[in-house]
């Protein structure tokens, strides 16, 4: 049994995208290109593409929970995320489920509102994340937005950042990242607060581009992936950093609004230079 679950399997709890580009879909073409087997309990399905949310609806409570129950009865995940997490109810069997089976450590990606402005949780929902689900996460990667809701407070400079991050870990997330893709700044500035009280920024150009649905999904996928196949949290933070920094940059061409990132770029942007030496 221990050899044939060898292979470092992860798992996302979050909502799928008919777009392919964000939620679900970014997750597992994450995970794939990371090296990781991946599996998901769907929370909610959207009717979805690259020009906005047209839809959702969230799946019954009987069906999340047999979803969790497959998974944890076959598998050995070492490391889990969660994203769209539609309502304060969903929130709460996600909460139980993490409480009730062993994943691993979990990178909570607090999902809020999509690229296109579409709502994809209910404000009671967040108000749990904020005071129950928080304590569970071993990362929580909100953008800016969703630090300021987390937070409660309005964030203007990058000592709010940092501010925002350390009132978000005391509620409960150990290691915080406050990602910095909203603005128009030149350079775009992701803020990590580690455990320790360590703190640094991940600092890269910011490439001019409408294509970033995903952004988000994509990052904390990564994270999952390298924390699934033993990486540190630091190793795993900054490698998530480089693998979304090459999807967004090596754009591809699909849809017509806020377009899918790159997920083969970080291999194939690596395979050439392998080639190049
Ligand atoms: N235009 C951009 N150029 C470079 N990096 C970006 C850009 N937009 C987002 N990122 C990076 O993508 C990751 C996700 O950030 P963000 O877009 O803020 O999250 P979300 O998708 O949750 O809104 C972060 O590491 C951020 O720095
Ligand atoms: C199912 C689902 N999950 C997450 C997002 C957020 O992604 P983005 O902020 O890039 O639109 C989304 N649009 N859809």
């Amino acid at each position: 049994m221990t050899e044939i679950n060898s292979f470092p399997q992860a798992l996302t709890i979050a909502g799928t995208d008919s777009g392919g580009g964000a939620g679900i879909m970014a997750d597992l073409k994450t995970m794939q290109e990371c090296g990781v087997f991946s599996t998901a309990v769907v929370v909610a399905v959207t009717a979805q593409n690259t020009l906005g949310v047209q839809d959702f609806q969230a799946l019954s409570p009987k069906m999340i929970n047999e979803q969790f129950q497959s998974i944890h009865d076959d598998f050995d995940i070492k490391a889990c995320k969660t994203g769209m997490l539609a309502d304060a109810e969903h929130v709460q069997l996600v909460y139980d489920n993490l409480q009730k089976y062993d994943f691993g450590p979990l990178v909570l990606d607090p999902v809020m509102v999509a690229k296109g402005g579409a709502q994809l949780i209910s404000d009671e929902g967040i108000d749990l994340i904020r005071t129950k689900l928080s304590q569970l996460a071993t990362i929580i990667t909100p953008n800016m937005p969703e630090a300021e809701r987390l937070a409660d407070m309005k964030i203007e400079s990058q000592s709010a950042m940092l501010v925002a991050a350390k009132k978000i870990q005391a509620l409960g997330a150990k290691n915080v990242i406050v990602k910095g893709g909203h603005g128009d700044t030149e350079t775009v500035r992701d803020l990590v607060l580690l455990e320790s009280g360590e703190n640094f920024w991940m600092n890269s150009p910011r490439i001019e581009t409408i294509r970033t649905h995903g952004t988000g999904d994509t990052l904390s996928s990564a994270i999952v992936s390298s924390l699934a196949k033993g990486s540190t949290i630091k190793e795993a933070i900054l490698f998530g950093k480089k693998f979304v920094e090459a999807a967004i940059k090596n754009t591809i061409q699909v849809g017509h609004g806020h377009g899918p990132l790159n997920h083969w770029a970080y291999n194939q942007t690596s395979e050439e230079l392998n080639d190049e030496i």
